[in-house]
């Protein structure tokens, strides 16, 4: 773990230990100012001229403040880039996450890891280690000088410090461990906040918030309570530095008295001796409140680590869009979310050639979306083969793959933003003429002269000023401007109102004029315009046909055109 947190200062080493010697002149420049003070006041005495040692202790102050000031300069400058590489590192890991890996963890825990558990690396990769450094120099020279004057009392002086240091070092792991416990508790308070603010209405419409603040609440004094804990054992470590050296005092009074009254030791040896023991106060205080930076930079870096650790997508080239429509095939696919999760996909076949509309219906859960998610290859399927142009999905390489396909989801398709914005996500090269184009065939230009500041206005936190079907327009009309080669749409379950609808079917035959285009059909009207519908029901293909065909030829579709399409 050590080495892991050092790797994080490397980039940085050379600064530190510009800020590390800057540090030591600066101390040494207060070292010298009693001797200087000295100097002045044996002039004053002497009746010599005090201008020379009182420039000298001017010039010592003057510089030692600077010098002092440079350095910690230098060490807050670099926890500043050391918590922005952090940051950048995980926050880069976390968007190149897998789906499936994604599924599983909690936005809010995700986010009180940038931000929080960074923010606790600063104190401990600076302060910590650079103080530390300073003090085991300092040790190091007190106790060469001790042991100068009398090597038995410096044996009985090391002797308490390690028995006392040892007990202070037994409770370094609980700091740590009460440390990642804080820190956890803050994540499950982000997470539930983020939980509460995803469903803000849901929470309100079922009376629910003072349910949830009540979890947020308790996970806030989980977090201090842990927050204590650490206290309470800081405080110990603190305390028992103090009884170290308060200890080693007596221990040391009492055998340097009898070794001065053997004669073995003069009287003034036994002072300076003492004297230099109340020396080891200040850097022995630095190494303990250091090793406990440590332990708290630790436990946020074992969470940091956690995320960092899990395996990423391949990076995505960014890859050039646009291109002649692509045919799909599936070919006996076969497909669960998780070893321990029901069979999604049981040998799915069907083919869809280039061009034209193809609509995917089926009961809810027969695995329709399941056929988006794999085609933008968001989960890995485990048998089969699925291919695309004839070129199994497995060796396209994923930024083309990717760029080849637009994809419009079922829910909240638009972000926070400008409605501009919105339309140039997945195609921000796009020109000003394609970007009106896209906005005339999803039939927005309405919209956008109604908007106050046209495709400037911003539509909230994901598009909520945004009506649903303006909503689904956007995200069609952003997936358009990728110029998908195959388009795939997840068409809202939401009732759209008859204007909208029939918009939306304009837009989606427009569209199956130029490119493929693959829709999960909730609606009649997307079916009986389609070239062929994919009938699915429970993991596997039932039948293929027009939507003439299959009300002639199967049962499941019948029944569906008969309660489902119709109704919606
Ligand atoms: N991310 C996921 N992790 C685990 N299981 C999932 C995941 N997404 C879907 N499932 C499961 O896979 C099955 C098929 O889901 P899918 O979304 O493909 O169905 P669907 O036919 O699109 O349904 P609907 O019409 O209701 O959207 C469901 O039983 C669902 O519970």
């Amino acid at each position: 773990m050590i080495k892991e947190l050092l790797a994080y200062l490397r980039p940085h080493r050379w600064i530190l230990v510009a800020g590390g010697v800057l540090g030591l002149i600066g101390s040494a420049a207060g070292l010298a100012m009693p001797l200087l003070a000295k100097y002045v006041v044996d002039a004053f005495g002497a009746d010599r001229s005090m201008a020379g040692p009182l420039i000298g202790l001017t010039v010592a102050v003057l510089v030692g403040a600077a010098v002092s000031a440079g350095g910690s300069y230098l060490m807050e400058r670099t926890g500043e880039s050391v918590v922005m590489g952090a940051r950048r590192r995980l926050v880069e890991r976390i968007l190149r996450l897998r789906v499936a890996d994604v599924d599983r963890l909690k936005p809010g825990d995700l986010l009180s890891r940038v931000t929080g558990d960074t923010t606790l690396l600063r104190a401990v990769l600076t302060n910590g280690v650079v103080n530390s450094v300073g003090s085991v120099f300092m040790l190091v020279g007190a106790i060469v000088l001790m042991a100068a004057m009398d090597g038995t009392l410096l044996l009985v002086t090391l002797l308490v410090i390690v028995v006392i240091g040892g007990l202070t070092a037994s409770v370094m792991p609980r700091i740590m461990r009460a440390q990642k416990d804080a820190q956890e508790a803050v994540g499950e308070m982000g997470a539930v906040l983020d939980r509460a603010l995803q469903a803000y209405r849901t929470v309100k419409a079922s009376g629910a918030e003072e349910r949830e603040i009540t979890v947020v609440a308790g996970a806030a004094e989980r977090a201090r309570d842990r927050g204590m804990q650490v206290a309470g054992w800081t405080s110990l470590a603190g305390v028992s530095t103090f009884m170290a050296v308060q200890i080693a005092f007596l221990s040391v009074l009492g055998v340097g008295g009898a070794r001065v009254a053997s004669g073995a030791l003069e009287v003034s040896s036994l002072i300076a001796f003492l004297l230099y023991l109340f020396y080891l106060v200040a850097p022995i205080g630095q190494l303990v409140e250091g090793a406990v930076q440590l332990q708290q930079g630790l436990a946020a870096l074992k969470r940091i680590k956690e995320v960092e650790d899990l395996p990423g997508e391949p990076v995505a080239e960014p890859a050039a869009t646009g291109g002649r429509p692509l045919g799909v095939r599936f070919d006996g696919v076969t497909f669960r979310y998780g070893d321990d999760r029901p069979v999604v996909h049981d040998e799915v076949s069907f083919e869809v050639p280039p061009g034209g509309l193809t609509a995917l219906v089926g009961p809810s859960g027969a695995g329709k979306s399941t056929v988006f998610a794999l085609l933008e290859r968001f989960y890995e399927h485990q048998g089969g083969t699925i291919s695309l142009d004839g070129r199994d999905i497995r060796d396209w390489p994923l930024g083309e793959l990717r760029a080849a396909l637009g994809y419009v989801e079922q829910d909240a398709p638009v972000l926070a933003g400008t409605l501009k914005e919105n339309l140039l996500f997945a195609a921000p090269d796009a020109t000003d003429d394609e970007l009106l184009r896209a906005v005339a065939r999803t039939r927005l230009d309405d919209l956008v002269s109604r908007l106050p500041d046209g495709l400037d206005t911003l539509v909230g936190h994901r598009g909520v000023l945004l009506s649903g079907g303006e909503r689904q327009r956007v995200a069609i009309a952003r997936a358009l401007l990728r110029r998908p080669r195959l388009l795939l749409l997840d068409e809202a379950t939401s009732q759209l109102d008859a204007v909208n609808e029939l918009r939306l079917r304009e837009v989606i035959a427009e569209v199956a004029a130029e490119t493929t285009v693959l829709v999960i059909a909730h609606r009649l009207s997307t079916v009986t315009n389609a070239d062929r519908i994919v009938v699915m029901e429970a993991g596997g293909v039932r039948a293929v046909g027009t939507h003439d065909e299959l009300v002639g030829a199967d049962e499941l579709y019948r029944e569906l055109a008969a309660t489902q399409f119709l109704v919606s």
